[in-house]
């Protein structure tokens, strides 16, 4: 069996449309660790349905600014509502269970558990039937996981992945990783999908072809993307607004093209990275690709397990299910 990526479309047919997800709104958010801002009273909102990047160099904040949105982090103050809710301080499962999904940078498939199971996890929260009923096989828990296989397999054939179900996650090529993790984030029925980094470490063509998909999850599900992502071109291309910080600061927001034209912007890239400014700014306009993730696996390669999420994520002095305190950031539990 080959383990490629296709470059050929995603079935777009096999999902219903649901209707437009809440807005997700991040409200004058300020994160700080030991002394240092991180995020500095960052605003902007990802509207129903749309595809919204965060960029920025390294160090300006993205990553933090994503934890926070999928309760690893707490704020310092500031909000962040989908709809009507409040999302501040809300542990993970409860922020998921809500209809934020997320996909993490640092894969931990397991070698053992295949496609389908890895997949199914992401069900785990709205299976309705209780442990005692699934353990004796009531025919109401045999009907409720059929459902569950069912769409599990639907979102599957959607991703491209139906050949791998039966093949062990962790044993995939890194891009099909990827996949996996996006299918099992799709498989909780999200509102809003946080991707982090989706295509790092990927080949051209498997970029081109999770690109494709993240465009099919808007169009074809309706889904709200927000991610963060390094490599311009695909930003620029995928997204319909573009939040820039810099330093935890937003230096400019926009549709891409504004965004790419702003001088702050360009400053910004041009003036980070001590000897790679020539690397950045050629990034930032999205034409040659100069950056790669040195540390990402290479393609036809499974990627280490790393565990995630990524454990340089907890606050440092701070155990990782502690409770912050005195106005810094922290783990929400
Ligand atoms: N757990 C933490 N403890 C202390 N400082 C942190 C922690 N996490 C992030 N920081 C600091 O906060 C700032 C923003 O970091 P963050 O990782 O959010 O940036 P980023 O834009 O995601 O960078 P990159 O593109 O390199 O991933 C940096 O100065 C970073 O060192």
């Amino acid at each position: 069996m080959s383990h490629e990526v296709s470059g050929t479309p995603t079935d777009t047919t096999v999902l219903d449309t649901p209707p437009a997800p809440p807005r997700l709104e991040v409200i004058d958010l300020t994160v700080r660790f030991a002394g240092l801002t991180a995020l500095d009273g960052v605003s902007f909102a990802v509207e129903p349905g749309s595809i919204h990047a965060v960029i920025g160099p390294n160090g300006a904040g993205k990553s933090t600014c994503f934890n926070v949105l999928s309760g690893v982090y707490r704020a310092t103050s500031g909000s962040v509502r989908l709809g009507e809710r409040e999302l501040t301080g809300l542990a993970p499962e409860r922020i998921a269970a809500l209809g934020v999904a997320r996909t993490f940078q640092n894969l931990a498939l397991s070698d053992h558990a295949t496609v389908a199971d890895t997949m199914l996890l992401g069900r785990h929260r709205l299976t309705r039937t209780g442990f005692l009923a699934a353990g004796l096989r009531l025919p109401s828990a045999v009907r409720e996981e059929a459902r569950h296989h069912e769409r599990m397999r639907e979102i599957a054939a959607f991703l491209g992945l139906e050949r791998y179900l039966g093949v062990p996650a962790g044993i995939l090529p890194y891009g099909l990783q990827k996949l996996v993790e996006l299918g099992r984030a799709l498989c909780m029925e999200p509102e809003v999908l946080l991707l982090d980094e989706p295509i790092a470490g990927m080949t051209p063509t498997e970029r081109r072809h999770v690109a494709g998909v993240i465009a099919a999850v808007r169009e074809n599900l309706g889904v709200s993307v927000l991610l963060v992502e390094h490599d311009m071109g695909v930003v620029m291309r995928l997204a319909d607004t573009v939040t820039v910080l810099d330093f935890g600061r937003r230096i400019a927001h926009g549709d891409p093209e504004r965004v790419q034209n702003d001088p702050e912007v360009a400053r910004a890239y041009l003036g980070t990275n001590g000897g790679a400014e020539t690397s950045s700014a050629t990034a930032f306009t999205g034409t040659p690709e100069p950056k790669t993730d040195p540390t990402a696996p290479p393609a036809g390669h499974p990627a280490p397990d790393t565990g995630a999420p990524e454990a340089s994520d907890t606050p440092e002095g701070s155990p990782p299910d502690g409770p912050s305190d005195g106005g810094e950031a922290g783990a929400t539990r």
